[in-house]
């Protein structure tokens, strides 16, 4: 018997949020992204659960996420001591987080720990690599706005 199809994302479309490159020092890895023409995106943000330091360029709706690693120990750092600088991760947005960390663990999909705090106010959750045909990936909710907050009222 075959095997089942898998199911469409129950939590709706999902983008490309951002991707993720590894640097040892953020100055030093924006300078091709600004000569591209490309702008920081309000200012660094240290995101210490991860052991980084990010600075975020915009391209149209998905972000350059430039990560500097902030102690010995953490991802990033281990990254560049076995590899060196380069593409480190490639993140999609997702509606509801815990839902498709649930739905995709059902799949035996190898998820790297519980979701946590990311930057900007969002929410992670990282595959190992080996699931990803050797890319991390990495899936992220961002925070719900405020009511009210969509636009002027009536519209
Ligand atoms: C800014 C915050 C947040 C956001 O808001 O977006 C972030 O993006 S934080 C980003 C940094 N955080 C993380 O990466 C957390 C998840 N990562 C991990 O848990 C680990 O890095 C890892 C993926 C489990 C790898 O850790 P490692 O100790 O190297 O594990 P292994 O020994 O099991 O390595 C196995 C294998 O995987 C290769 N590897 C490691 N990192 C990557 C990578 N980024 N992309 C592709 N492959 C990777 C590693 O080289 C090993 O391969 P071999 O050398 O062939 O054995
Ligand atoms: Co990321």
């Amino acid at each position: 018997m075959p095997p089942a199809p898998v199911q469409p994302a129950p939590a709706g479309p999902q983008l490309l949020d951002h991707l993720g490159i590894a640097t040892p020092d953020l100055d030093a890895g924006a300078a091709p992204y600004l000569a591209l023409g490309l702008r920081a995106e309000g200012p660094d943000e240290e995101v210490a659960p991860q052991g980084v330091r990010v600075r975020a360029f915009r391209v149209g709706e998905t972000l350059i996420e430039l990560l500097a690693p902030t102690r010995p120990d953490s991802a990033v750092a281990a990254f560049l001591e076995r590899r060196g600088p380069g593409m480190h991760h490639v993140a999609y947005r997702v509606a509801d987080l815990d839902a498709e960390v649930a739905r995709l663990s059902v799949l035996g999909a190898p998820f790297l720990g519980p979701p946590s705090a990311g930057r900007a106010g969002t929410r992670v959750a990282f595959l190992h690599p080996r699931w990803g045909q050797g890319t991390l990936i990495e899936l992220v909710e961002h925070p719900q706005p405020a009511p009210g907050a969509e636009g002027p009222a009536g519209s």
